[in-house]
């Protein structure tokens, strides 16, 4: 399967599965947004969940909003590729656009919690690659949530007590990004990316490559 992108170097890939997760507020969002714009041939995978949407979200943008019955709906005849309950609320990775993207020789972008990560990855490990966004210090981490200003200082407050938890899954990533400085650690999670497709394994395209290149030597 090919890549085609802008940088597409000619040699067939495979498409992987780019994963961010962060405690709520660390950026995860903002990089998203960012990759997406700025890197051809990555597609957002757009979760489904039950919790109400934010001021200035678009369903089928951000997410899909629903409610809990069509979330089982989903859960039960196995359309979700993982899910799992956040704050109260579900949230699933639909499966069909993964599958869709992956086949196509895209690769795949996930805002997902620990939770999806480890069901990802114990579905597609070589096809896994997963980074951590840490933030610099918790007062940034409540000044954004703050900044940000879409959450009550209720569900603010929820959201700092669960950050704790969320952070010990650090260790079962593959990458940790800092994101002190919202242009460095853009280009830090460009440079895994970038890094990632160049991976040995997943170029499947190699060895025909290679091949073709002994042969205008030998000719
Ligand atoms: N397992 C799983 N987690 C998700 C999914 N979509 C979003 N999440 C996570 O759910 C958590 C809450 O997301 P959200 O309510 O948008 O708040 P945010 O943390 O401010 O982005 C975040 O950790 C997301 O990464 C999904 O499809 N599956
Ligand atoms: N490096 C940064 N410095 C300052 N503010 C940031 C930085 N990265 C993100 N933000 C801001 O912090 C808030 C939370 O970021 P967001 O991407 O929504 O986090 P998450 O998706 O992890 O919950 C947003 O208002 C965003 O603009």
């Amino acid at each position: 399967m090919a890549a085609h992108d802008g940088s597409f170097d000619g040699v067939e890939r495979r498409g992987l599965m780019f994963v961010l997760s962060s405690p709520s507020g660390a950026g995860k969002t903002t990089l998203s947004r960012l990759l997406i714009e700025r890197m051809p041939g990555l597609r957002m995978s757009v979760s489904a969940t039950t919790r109400p949407m934010r001021p200035g979200e678009v369903d089928g943008r951000d997410y899909h909003f629903v409610d809990r019955a069509r979330f089982e709906d989903m859960a039960k005849r196995n359309e979700l590729l993982e899910w799992a309950t956040v704050f109260d609320n579900r949230y699933g990775t639909p499966r069909a656009p993964v599958e869709a993207a992956l086949s196509a020789g895209q690769d795949v972008l996930f805002d997902i919690d620990w939770q999806g990560t480890q069901q990802l990855r114990e579905k597609a490990r070589q096809d896994v690659v997963s980074v951590f966004i840490l933030p610099p210090s918790a007062a940034d981490l409540e000044k954004r949530l703050h900044t940000r200003a879409q959450d009550s200082d209720e569900v603010i407050r929820g959201r700092m007590s669960r950050a704790s938890h969320e952070m010990s899954h650090w260790a079962e990533y593959d990458y940790i990004v800092i994101n002190r400085n919202i242009d460095d650690a853009f280009a830090e999670v460009q440079s895994i990316l970038k890094a990632e497709r160049l991976k040995r394994e997943r170029r499947t395209g190699l060895t025909t490559f290679v091949r073709e290149l002994q042969r205008q030597l030998e000719s």
